[in-house]
């Protein structure tokens, strides 16, 4: 066993090093290069295995189609019934090649993942005693994949750090590039809300020592390999809803052809298995079916282009109808940094004893605004240590308290400090009988009416119980969050503040950022419970957070983003994980969420516009010069060539437009903030009337050189 040797710390790199991984990955998001297609090409003829195509009802009706077509094509060869089943193969191919290629940008990403993946060696620590005193530890040097959680582990400045987990102890610089492509080093550090460490980051200055949180292949990086991939996706409500309508409407025209049959042969215009697969394929809603996984997909992909992890592809959905969004101050509208900047002692007390008790109230406080009383008391010319500490008891910081402090005894002797908000250290002084000196509120009051959160400091010995004054913790508003906000209301979204300070600095802090409504003094337990009061009134509810004591309100929103600098219990608890950690990311979030379901509703009003279309094409063709069927000759608007030209025209028209529609589906339809009213009306427009007539042009342009062709 031995002691810990304190390390000089080499000094902290340039930013902008050589790192940057992940980089390219913003590139040109949402653009599909012709390459992309081709090297899709193989996967997408390896998905028409039809255990696979079986997942998708409605390409699995054409793939079956396109084996009944080339059946009767063998039986009875002709160039139109072999035109037909090769482009009903095409049609089933291009389906697939929408999801291929939507898959294949993941695949690149989980490549370049895989190999940040480190094959660390992990420093585990064998003894563990947390206190004051050096703690002391025997090292052993393990693969990090034998890693369990609460296993600790030491980490030292040019080391990679070998799994997901939370500093116990230390600061330090650390290269989050390889998960986030950031390169700019970040600070995390012990105590507070920016403890937690991801595996495969690398420890730049100083030393750290962690907790392990995750298990052996449950880490971030794995999660994100998987989900990159595709491997963990799975279908959600939304599109597993539209996929039965879509399912249903295929069976209805299923059973429509199929009756169409006996009457067709009852006018003596009997029609050929290839005839009938066609107008089947032309009626079914191909176009969708072939692109809505595709659509999920890129949705996905769309935010991890944005540095946001979502786990599950509902709360991608959900994120599209968010109206309510709430967040927590520190950390989330503020840097986050509460720092400590002035003592101001109640009347009659000294400014050092002050200083003096915040500093021996902080000295084992490791949170930041711990540290920054030790620091100002420490420039202010007070130097307590830890033999000052020696019959010391730390009293730590909690949400529910909040207040943290220490316990000092010994023999006779005894003296208690505490520091916190203000409404919590006064009715601890109360309790006690203490007193509570005429300017202790008024001193608190004014700190947080500029928003700054006051800390008051009390102490209790044999003299009694008493506020000594308070500790004036500044923290500063995000820049340009005001204008976020603003563009939030825009698109109908209220903004909710809701935080453990004061009401009097959320109040000052709330009006700064421009908040809807703000909440204060909320426990973990009240934030919840606002969520739920939301959700209750029909609201559907973001919300973003660090702190461990927003877990519980994060895992009940119906989208829940932590930051990637906060807690890992509040990474467990989110349904998405924003590697930026900026709070307006929700912004960005919420409109791939719109654009997810503005593209599926287009892409599907376009789908069955353009099939109750090429019915006109293709019937009238069909029964054209059929003794009994005239009237439909009258539907002949389009003038096509003959039945067959106009019915393999509109099959490969079918086939052509879910290839045009690939890009649009990866890139996303357009979303400007404007109300849901408008954007109804205006792609029901767009989409409807150009669904309509599409295939009219289409079909003549395709009929036209169809005509050329020997056979027709
Ligand atoms: N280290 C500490 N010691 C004593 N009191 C603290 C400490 N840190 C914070 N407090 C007090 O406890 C209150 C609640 O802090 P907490 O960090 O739980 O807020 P929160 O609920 O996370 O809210 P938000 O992050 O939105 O500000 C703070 O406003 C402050 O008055
Ligand atoms: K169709
Ligand atoms: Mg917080």
């Amino acid at each position: 066993m031995q002691t810990v040797p304190q390390q000089e710390s080499p000094p902290p790199p340039a930013p902008g090093g050589p790192r940057g991984a992940r980089r390219h990955r913003r590139v040109a998001a949402g653009a599909v290069e012709p390459r992309q297609l081709l090297t899709a090409f193989p996967d997408a003829v390896r998905k028409l295995d039809p255990r696979l195509m079986v997942r998708n009802p409605v390409m699995f009706v054409v793939e079956v189609g396109s084996v009944l077509t080339t059946a009767s094509a063998l039986l009875d060869p002709s160039v139109f019934a072999w035109l037909i089943s090769a482009w009903l193969w095409l049609t089933v191919v291009f389906a697939n090649l929408a999801e291929a290629v939507a898959e294949g940008r993941g695949k690149a990403q989980a490549e370049t993942l895989r190999r940040t993946r480190s094959t660390t060696v992990a420093r585990r620590l064998r003894v563990w005693r947390v206190g004051l005193s050096p703690y002391d530890w025997e090292e052993q040097r393990v693969p990090a994949a034998d890693l369990r959680p609460q296993d600790v582990v030491v980490v030292e400045a040019g080391g990679t750090v070998p799994g997901d987990g939370e500093i116990v102890e230390g600061v330090a610089s650390i290269d989050e590039s390889a998960i986030t492509g950031e390169s700019a080093p970040v600070i995390r550090a012990a105590g507070g809300d920016r403890s937690g460490v991801t595996g495969g980051t690398t420890v730049l200055s100083d030393r750290i020592v962690v907790r392990i949180t995750s298990r052996p292949g449950h880490t971030f990086l794995d999660r994100m390999i998987s989900l990159v991939e595709g491997t963990s996706r799975q279908k959600t409500p939304n599109e597993l809803a539209l996929n039965i309508l879509l399912a249903s409407l295929t069976v209805v025209f299923v059973l429509a052809v199929v009756s169409l049959q006996p009457m067709a042969r009852w006018a003596g215009a009997e029609q050929s298995i290839t005839v009938l697969v066609a107008l089947l394929v032309t009626l079914i809603p191909t176009t969708i079916g072939a692109l809505l996984s595709a659509i999920g997909i890129a949705g996905m992909d769309r935010l991890v282009q944005r540095n946001v992890i979502a786990l599950s592809g509902r709360a991608v959905e959900a994120a599209g109808d968010v109206n309510t969004l709430l967040l927590d101050k520190t950390g989330t509208i503020t840097l986050g940094n509460r720092q400590a900047v002035s003592f101001v002692p109640v009347k009659g007390v000294p400014r050092e004893l002050l200083a003096d008790a915040a500093q021996l109230a902080s000295l084992a406080d490791p949170t930041p605004e711990g540290r920054s009383i030790v620091a100002l008391s420490r420039r202010q010319g007070i130097h307590r240590d830890d033999a000052d500490f020696a019959h010391g008891r730390f009293v730590p910081f909690s949400a529910q308290t909040r207040m943290s402090g220490a316990d000092f005894a010994h023999g006779d002797d005894f003296c208690r400090i505490r520091k916190g908000a203000a409404s919590a250290v006064l009715h601890w002084v109360d309790r006690r009988g203490g007193t509570i000196p005429r300017d202790a509120r008024w001193i608190a009051d004014s700190v947080a009416a500029g928003g700054g959160t006051p800390l008051l400091v009390a102490v209790e010995d044999h003299d009694g119980t008493r506020v000594l004054g308070a500790v004036h913790l500044k923290d500063v508003v995000k820049p340009g969050i005001a204008e976020r906000f603003a563009e939030l209301r825009a698109m109908g979204i209220r903004t909710v503040m809701v935080t453990g300070d004061n009401p009097l600095t959320a109040k000052a802090i709330a009006a700064e950022a421009g908040v809807d409504d703000y909440l204060a003094e909320a426990t973990p337990e009240q934030k919840l419970a606002r969520i739920r009061e939301e959700q209750a009134g029909g609201n559907l509810v973001a919300m973003t957070g660090d702190g461990t004591n927003d877990a519980p309100a994060l895992a009940q929103a119906d989208v829940g983003v932590a930051m990637n600098t906060g807690t890992s219990a509040a990474k467990e608890a989110g349904n998405m994980v924003d590697l930026d950690s900026s709070p307006t990311k929700l912004i960005e979030i919420i409109e791939v969420g719109k654009q997810l379901l503005i593209t599926r509703g287009a892409l599907t009003t376009f789908s069955i516009c353009n099939d109750v279309a090429k019915y006109f094409a293709i019937v009238p063709a069909m029964f054209g010069g059929v003794a009994g069927y005239e009237g439909l000759e009258k539907l002949n608007v389009m003038g096509l060539h003959s039945p067959t030209s106009a019915i393999a025209s509109a099959i490969v028209f079918n086939a052509l437009v879910i290839v045009v529609l690939i890009p649009l589906a990866l890139r996303g339809v357009r979303y400007a903030p404007s109300s849901a009213h408008a954007l109804l009306r205006r792609n029901l427009g767009v989409y409807g009337v150009g669904g309509l007539v599409a295939p009219f042009a289409g079909i003549k342009l395709i009929d036209l050189l169809i005509q050329y062709v020997p056979g027709f």
